[in-house]
């Protein structure tokens, strides 16, 4: 018999289904080669009680991952909304912010930053002039305390699957266990189960929420990677270009130091903030290296 399920943890090559009947079975996939992430629609066949083994992968409507020259990592898939946690402390990083949205972007996907901890006023300034550039271009900002009310969050997250995305320490299983109180047992559970006695995610996994919708969280990051997105595809999700690409004299024009780049000239002007320019610069160098490594020169 196969049933319809969707994956809602992955963990290593195992995964959790939950399938439309409203059960959970721990899965492995038919075959060598896992390809899955928390979030995907899949076919699942019961081997055993509360067993099971993946048959078939639904398409996917988005998917979000990060890569480097070797390796891919799936975060998640067929999420609506990407939610980037930063927080007033500790401090974070507007290159990974310019990151994610790069990804949430090339996926089309609705953004939106929370500032958490916003009870730690010492910071609040810091990271409000931090995010200042982003407001700028139009991405919604939420301050918030995941220790308070997230009301305010919930809102924006009914009838969306939003992927927490965030570095260390930012906040998001606070954030998870405010919105969704079984988050907190299972957090528990998974952490006596591993006997590590620390709470830091792991591993994603999908939460339905009782308005409609549902959150994943994601382990916390330290880099996130974009070696998958080709020069164009940059320049595409990098929203503010997108009225100057094709407007540089040089069809070619790598945007760097060619005559009558209009990227440079609109930075210039200030009509685009140059420190998102150089991010730009920096990512399709990493791309452009990236894929020198992968074909091994
Ligand atoms: N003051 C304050 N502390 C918070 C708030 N939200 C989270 N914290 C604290 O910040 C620390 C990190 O929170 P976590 O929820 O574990 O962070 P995370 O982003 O899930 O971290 P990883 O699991 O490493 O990805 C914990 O000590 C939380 O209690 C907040 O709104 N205000
Ligand atoms: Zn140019």
């Amino acid at each position: 018999m196969k049933l319809d399920g969707t994956l809602i943890a992955a963990f290593g090559r195992q995964y959790e289904v939950r399938t439309t009947t409203g059960e959970i079975l721990l899965c492995v996939p038919r075959g060598k080669k896992s390809v899955f992430a928390c979030g995907d629609r899949v076919k699942v066949g019961v081997t055993g009680p509360g067993q099971g083994v993946i048959d078939k992968l639904e398409e996917r409507s988005s998917l979000l991952y990060r890569s480097d020259a070797w390796r891919q990592k799936l975060i998640a898939a067929n999420a609506t909304q990407v939610v980037l946690v930063v927080a007033t402390e500790p401090s974070f990083s507007d290159e990974f912010l310019s990151r994610c949205l790069c990804a949430a972007e090339s996926q089309h996907l609705k953004t939106l930053i929370v500032l958490n901890k916003a009870d730690i006023s010492a910071g609040l300034e810091n990271s409000r002039a931090l995010l200042a550039p982003f407001a700028a271009l139009g991405y919604p900002i939420l301050e918030l305390s995941a220790l308070g009310d997230v009301d305010a969050l919930r809102e924006r997250l009914v009838g969306e699957t939003s992927l927490l995305v965030g570095q260390s320490g930012m906040g998001k299983s606070t954030l998870t266990n405010a919105l969704i109180p079984e988050a907190r047992a299972q957090t528990r559970e998974i952490s006596e189960v591993l006997d590590t006695g620390k709470h830091t995610t792991t591993f994603a996994r999908l939460y339905p929420l009782p308005e409609g919708g549902g959150i994943i969280d994601s382990p916390g990051m330290q880099t996130f990677g974009l070696a998958h997105l080709d020069a164009e595809a940059l320049e595409a999700s990098f929203r503010e270009f997108r009225p100057y690409v094709g407007q540089c004299r040089f069809r070619d024009c790598r945007h760097d130091a060619e005559p009558g780049c209009a990227l440079q000239t609109a930075a210039e002007a200030g009509q685009i903030d140059p420190r998102r320019l150089r991010q730009f610069l920096m990512f399709r160098h990493e791309c452009e290296q990236a894929k020198r490594q992968a074909q091994g020169w």
